[in-house]
């Protein structure tokens, strides 16, 4: 459905913003794009909704090459590509359902459709009381609701959220992301999610691309590229949020353990003890989610016994560095 063939982009002076980006996002994907301050994740965006053109290569939506439109045509893609910011965009002098019905009034919406559609977009969104407060008077959580709500007004097939829970805390961040994983399912939605953290990626994404100084170092599966990072800036962004695993106080063999799916429910460790006579010290380690399955990285101390066998019993259950 989005299809990026070679982008380059660059602002003039000095080193390109994206320098040969591939991609490709399924329709009803929910789709990841992470990376740090600078990686060229808002011009990535800015090409997707047809603000920016790139230098060079394709940006195309369902094989029409975004560049190319006509300003009606980037009208008519814009209602297709529902967006949602870091900072709300709402108009702080209207109220709730006034910015809801912002682009449906622009798009030529009569009074009755609009008093039919606010309504339900605001039920969608759990917001039903709260049309006529303004938005100074909801919590950040509630902003982006709203938000949500407007982007929704147009029925889009696509759904940008640049840095959407970045200025959320991390329950409120789950909460946002549990209803736009909700509208993937619901409505099909494709969604595409720009962030700075993986923690994000990991609760919702299927599908991730790394991108780092413009390049994609990285793209899969997210459960894929989390528990088996290749690119040392996609590992840099996991060990952030898991604490790197660097136990201190201990001098003995050190391994870490990634275990996923079944054998996390598995008593792993205690079998592997009785049968190698060696004992596991947990130095370190985070059990977690990711979209569809569950996750362990354990950092272990092995203490006696036969820790060669030990290690090659702990390889037929997990990866162990
Ligand atoms: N309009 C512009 N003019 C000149 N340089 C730009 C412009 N927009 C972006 N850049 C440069 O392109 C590079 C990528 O910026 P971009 O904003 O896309 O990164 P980002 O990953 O979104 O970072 P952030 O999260 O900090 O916004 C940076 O070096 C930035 O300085």
């Amino acid at each position: 459905m989005i299809r990026l063939e070679g982008v380059h982009k660059a602002f003039g002076g000095g080193h390109a913003a994206l320098a040969g980006v591939d991609l490709e996002i399924g329709r009803g994907q929910v789709f990841g794009i992470i990376g740090r301050s600078g990686a060229g994740k808002s011009t990535l965006v800015r090409l997707l909704n047809g603000l920016e053109r790139p230098t060079a290569g394709r940006v195309l939506i369902d094989g029409t090459d975004v560049a190319v439109l006509s300003a009606e045509g980037l009208r008519g893609l814009r209602s297709r590509v529902g967006m949602i910011f870091q900072n709300f965009g709402l108009l702080w002098s209207r109220t709730v359902f006034d910015n809801v019905a912002l682009p449906l009034r622009i798009g030529g919406a009569s009074r009755a459709q609009i008093a039919a559609k606010v309504p339900a977009l605001l039920d969608r969104v759990g917001l039903s009381d709260h049309g006529a407060k303004y938005p100074a008077q909801l919590s950040g959580g509630q902003k982006q609701r709203v938000g949500i709500a407007r982007a929704l007004a147009t029925d889009p097939e696509i759904l940008l959220c640049d840095e959407a829970t970045s200025a959320l805390d991390p329950e409120t961040t789950r909460s946002i992301l549990d209803l736009v994983a909700d509208l993937n399912r619901e409505l099909g939605l494709t969604i595409v999610l720009i962030t700075h953290e993986m923690e994000v990626v990991r609760q919702v994404c299927d599908r991730v691309v790394v991108l780092h100084a413009g390049r994609v170092v990285e793209a899969g599966e997210v459960a894929e590229v989390f528990l088996h990072p290749r690119a040392p800036e996609t590992r840099a962004l996991i060990d952030e949020t898991d604490g790197d695993v660097q136990p201190l106080g201990f001098d003995g063999p050190v391994v870490r353990l990634t275990l996923h799916g079944q054998a996390i429910l598995d008593p792993v460790l205690t079998r592997i003890a009785r049968d190698t006579g060696t004992d596991f010290i947990i130095l370190d380690g985070r059990i977690g989610r990711l979209k569809n399955t569950s996750f362990g990285r354990l950092s272990l101390g092995l203490v006696g016994g036969d820790t060669d066998r030990a290690i090659a019993a702990l390889r037929l259950e997990g990866d162990v560095e």
